[in-house]
This record gives structure tokens, C-alpha cells and sequence, in this order.
């Protein structure tokens, strides 16, 4: 049996103009697992107004972080691709030293390279066994349900159906928390402790949590996990949900509205981690450690410091080869 790790994430437009940003934004908000009002009432809201104006309005926030990730670091096009990339490559790494066969490649939920043509390429060079792993720690619909659809599809269209196994989520897997803990020490021994920790998670509409998407809950376990790790008591930290897009309610408390009401109260410092993104994009770069830096000054704050996401780190590729290892074929697993 051949194996493959497939890596994925969420996908980027192809380039940062708004014709590629508009073509990113119509797979993406096309797909029901992502907006799930009913389709007569929201394709001509898409069609009509989000396609039109969305893109001219984010394509120079992707053109600012284009070969640019956190402050200014070089990377090669979109940051989520590039990270996405070595991720695969470092992972590649990692597990042939240790003497797993497996081979490790990458794909994007939307947007170029597609799953199906990774697996369909994989099993022309005789891939017959297949980890999908979705680098999205906390389990939603909206994301993880979409991979899990386009396996589903993947099966649909074979005879042959490939041995196909998934990661479903690692909320509260100890090696990925023990690296989001590694990576808020080693920042704490950089600028010392800030007064409060925010540990920001992207939203989802809150209607999805009351019909059972587990994402909260998974949230909440994680960032409970990453406090006791780090010793922090109630008051020193606090979770929170980013880049609500639409009019409904999402999950709260929401991480701009709490900057700013920390900002009134005079919060001396706060460090921001964003532990549902393996790696920084437009999302953390852009919004967080920018835009809300500016929200949370404006409003009478002191110091604001944004914690990377766990990227290249190499406790983060030791955590994704760990919980790769659990979901490979008895025979290539390690002895324990
Ligand atoms: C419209 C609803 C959206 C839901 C639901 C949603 C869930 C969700 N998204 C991520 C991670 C990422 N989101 C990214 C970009 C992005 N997300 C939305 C909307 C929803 N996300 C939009 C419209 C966009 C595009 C940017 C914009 O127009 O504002 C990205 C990619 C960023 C990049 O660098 O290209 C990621 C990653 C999670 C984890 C999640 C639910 C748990
Ligand atoms: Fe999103
Ligand atoms: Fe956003």
C-alpha cells in the first residue's frame, strides 16, 4: 500500500486583483456548508452586491500582505499558500527522517491546487491510501464539512475507491497545545507577559452552533487547555470571535467590540493569539495584527502584541506528524 498525506487549508485568490479575489469569494460563498441561507435568497445577494463591491475592497488588503507576511517577512505570494507549501515540505521532512514512508503534499479547499486533482494525480503514480488532513484544529461544518464533502465526491466519481482516512479536528491534541503554549512563552520571555491574553477565534453564525456544530465547544476547550498550560487564572485571559461577515449574530464575545472596551477601561497591554489558524493570513495579518491593533489604541489602549500563528514552527510540524501517525495504516505506524 502507498500512502498520502494530504494537507489542506481554506485557499487564497490566485492573485491579488479583484477579478482573482471575486473568483476566490464565488467558490467560496457559493459552497452551502459555508452560508447556509437558502440559495433563492442568497445567490442574487452574492451575485448582486458581495461580488460586486467585496472584492475592490479586499484586494488591496491581499495585495498589502502579497509576498509580505507578519512584519514584513518575505514569502513567496499568499501567505496561507506559502505556509500551506512548506508546511507539506517540513512535514515531508519530518516524517522521512524518522523513517515513515508516506509521501506529503497540500491542497486548498477553493481555489487552486484542488483535492480531486492532487488524489487523481497521487493515484496515477500508484497512491492507493490517503490521510486528508485539514489543518483546521477546531471541527466546523463550515470548513472541515466542506473537505469532508469534497472526499465524498471523491468517492462518487471512482470505481476504485481509494482508502481514504480524515482528521477530523485536534482541539485538544497535546502536542498542538503544548506548541501554542511554546510559542506564547518564548513571546513572553521576548516582551514580557501583557496584562491580559485574547485568544481570538474565527467566528461562524451563532444559529450554526444551536443546530450542533461542535466549533464552540471545541474553542472553548482549546483555549481552557492553553490557560492551564500556561498557569493563567480567569481574569488574565479571555476568548473571542473574529471577521464576522453578514448581519446575523455570530459567536461572541466578539474581538474588536472587546478591544474596544478594554481600550475604555484603560488595559495597560494585551498579547493576541488567533489558535484556530495553523498558519497567518490575511485573517491574522491583516486583521488582527493590524486592524485591530488600531481599534484597540484608538480606544485608549497601551500595547498591543500579536502572537504568530504556529506556521513553520517545529513543535507545530511535530504536533501535525503526531496526529498524522495516529490515522496512518497499522503497518507504517511506529512502534511505541
Ligand atoms: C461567510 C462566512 C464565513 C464563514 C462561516 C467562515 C468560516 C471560517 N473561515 C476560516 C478561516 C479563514 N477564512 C478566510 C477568509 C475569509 N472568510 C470569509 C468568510 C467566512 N469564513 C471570507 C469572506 C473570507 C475572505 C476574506 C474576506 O473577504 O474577508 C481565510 C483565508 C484568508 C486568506 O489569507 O486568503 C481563512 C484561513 C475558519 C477557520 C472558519 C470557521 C471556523
Ligand atoms: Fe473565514
Ligand atoms: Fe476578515
Amino acid at each position: 500500500m502507498s500512502t498520502a498525506v494530504i494537507l489542506m487549508n481554506l485557499g487564497t485568490p490566485a492573485e491579488p486583483s479583484a477579478p482573482a479575489v471575486r473568483k476566490f469569494l464565488r467558490d467560496f460563498l457559493s459552497d452551502p456548508r459555508v452560508v447556509e441561507i437558502p440559495r433563492l435568497v442568497w445567490l442574487p445577494i452574492l451575485h448582486g452586491i458581495i461580488l460586486t463591491l467585496r472584492p475592490r475592497r479586499i484586494a488591496p488588503a491581499y495585495a498589502e500582505i502579497w509576498n509580505t507576511g507578519l512584519d514584513g517577512e518575505p514569502v513567496e505570494g499568499a501567505p496561507l499558500l506559502y505556509y500551506t507549501r512548506r508546511q507539506a515540505e517540513l512535514l515531508q521532512q519530518h516524517l522521512s527522517r524518522q523513517g515513515t514512508n508516506v509521501r506529503v503534499e497540500y491542497a486548498m479547499t477553493y481555489g487552486d491546487p484542488q483535492l480531486a486533482d492532487v488524489v487523481a494525480r497521487l493515484q496515477r503514480e500508484g497512491f492507493d491510501s490517503f490521510v486528508v488532513f485539514p489543518l483546521y484544529p477546531q471541527y466546523s461544518a463550515t470548513t472541515t464539512g466542506s473537505i469532508y464533502d469534497q472526499v465524498a465526491r471523491i468517492y462518487r466519481s471512482n470505481r476504485n475507491i481509494p482508502n481514504i482516512s480524515l482528521v477530523h479536528d485536534y482541539y485538544r491534541h497535546p502536542l498542538y497545545v503544548r506548541a501554542l503554549a511554546n510559542s506564547v512563552r518564548e513571546h513572553w520571555a521576548k516582551h514580557g507577559a501583557a496584562e491580559k491574553l485574547l485568544l481570538s477565534f474565527h467566528g461562524i453564525p451563532r444559529a450554526n452552533v444551536d443546530k450542533g456544530d461542535p466549533y464552540y465547544h471545541q474553542c472553548r476547550q482549546t483555549a481552557e487547555g492553553l490557560a492551564a498550560e500556561l498557569g493563567l487564572n480567569e481574569g488574565q485571559w479571555q476568548l473571542c470571535f473574529q471577521s464576522r461577515f453578514g448581519k446575523a449574530e455570530w459567536l461572541q464575545p466578539y474581538t474588536d467590540k472587546t478591544l474596544v472596551e478594554w481600550g475604555k477601561k484603560g488595559v495597560a497591554s494585551v498579547d493576541v493569539i488567533c489558535p484556530a489558524f495553523a498558519a497567518d493570513c490575511l485573517e491574522t495579518i491583516e486583521e488582527i495584527a493590524e486592524e485591530n491593533r488600531a481599534i484597540f489604541i484608538e480606544a485608549g489602549g497601551g500595547e498591543y502584541r500579536y502572537i504568530p500563528a504556529l506556521n513553520l514552527r517545529g513543535d507545530h510540524i511535530e504536533a501535525l506528524a503526531g496526529i498524522v501517525e495516529d490515522k496512518l495504516p497499522l503497518q507504517l505506524r511506529l512502534p511505541d
